[in-house]
């Protein structure tokens, strides 16, 4: 087993009476990041889910600084930053109120990011700070829910799809934000269908690891 940062060995999934993918290896180490790659269907999302915890794969291992993610359990947890295909904010709340509550709910003490104000500018949302979230636009609610990034500060970013409804200019302001946070010695998995573009990220082909036809 590798003995880098975090570390993939062996990983198989199983999705009904379907093995998604087996005999998957991945190490990532501080300041890098991948592109899971893939087409519909191949297992991209259930990676993913598997990567950080919230499914339980069929086989395999998955340490984190050495340790087996389902020992660190809440530990591990608190060092992953997730954002799925929903975007998980609160309509009712402004654009300010969703992060300050992503903040008070999901930041350990001593481990607070960026202030509201201070990830609202950076995904461009500072106009909105106080604008309910379901009068957002599709894009701004996508942008929002990737501000939360910002306030957790946590050093494993898995990403599914974190580009849809975003126009051209926040493709490029998202992909310099996973290089910023590279940078910082940050780790990023990235599941897109559409092209960015990150210096020095991985491409990783899922298909690779899939023997069925899907
Ligand atoms: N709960 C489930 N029970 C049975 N099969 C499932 C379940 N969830 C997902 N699947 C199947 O597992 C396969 C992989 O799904 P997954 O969402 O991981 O794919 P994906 O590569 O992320 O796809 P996309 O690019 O379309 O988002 C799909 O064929 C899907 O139908």
């Amino acid at each position: 087993m590798s003995d880098a940062l975090f570390a993939v060995h062996g990983l198989s999934c199983v999705r009904g009476d379907r093995t998604l993918f087996a005999g998957l290896s991945l190490t990532l180490d501080a300041g890098e990041a991948v592109h899971v790659r893939g087409p519909n269907g191949l297992g991209k999302t259930t990676l993913l889910r598997a990567l950080c915890g919230l499914s339980r794969p069929m086989r395999g291992e998955i340490r984190w600084r050495g340790e087996r993610i389902s020992d660190l359990a809440e530990e591990f947890t608190a060092e992953v930053a997730y954002v799925g295909h929903l975007n998980g904010i609160q309509g009712e709340l402004t654009a300010a109120e969703n992060l300050r509550l992503a903040s008070r709910v999901f930041t350990r003490r001593g481990c607070a990011g960026q202030s509201e104000g201070e990830a609202l500018a950076r995904v461009g949302l500072r106009a909105q700070a106080d604008r309910p979230a379901r009068h957002l636009s599709q894009g701004q609610k996508r942008r929002l829910a990737l501000a939360r990034l910002l306030v957790l500060r946590r050093p494993l970013w898995v990403l599914d799809e974190p580009f849809t409804a975003l126009d051209v200019a926040s493709v490029a302001s998202l992909s310099s934000l996973i290089g910023e946070h590279m940078a910082a010695g940050g780790l990023a998995l990235v599941v897109s269908h559409q092209a960015f573009d990150l210096p020095g990220i991985r491409d990783f082909e899922l298909a690779r690891y899939c023997r069925t036809r899907r």
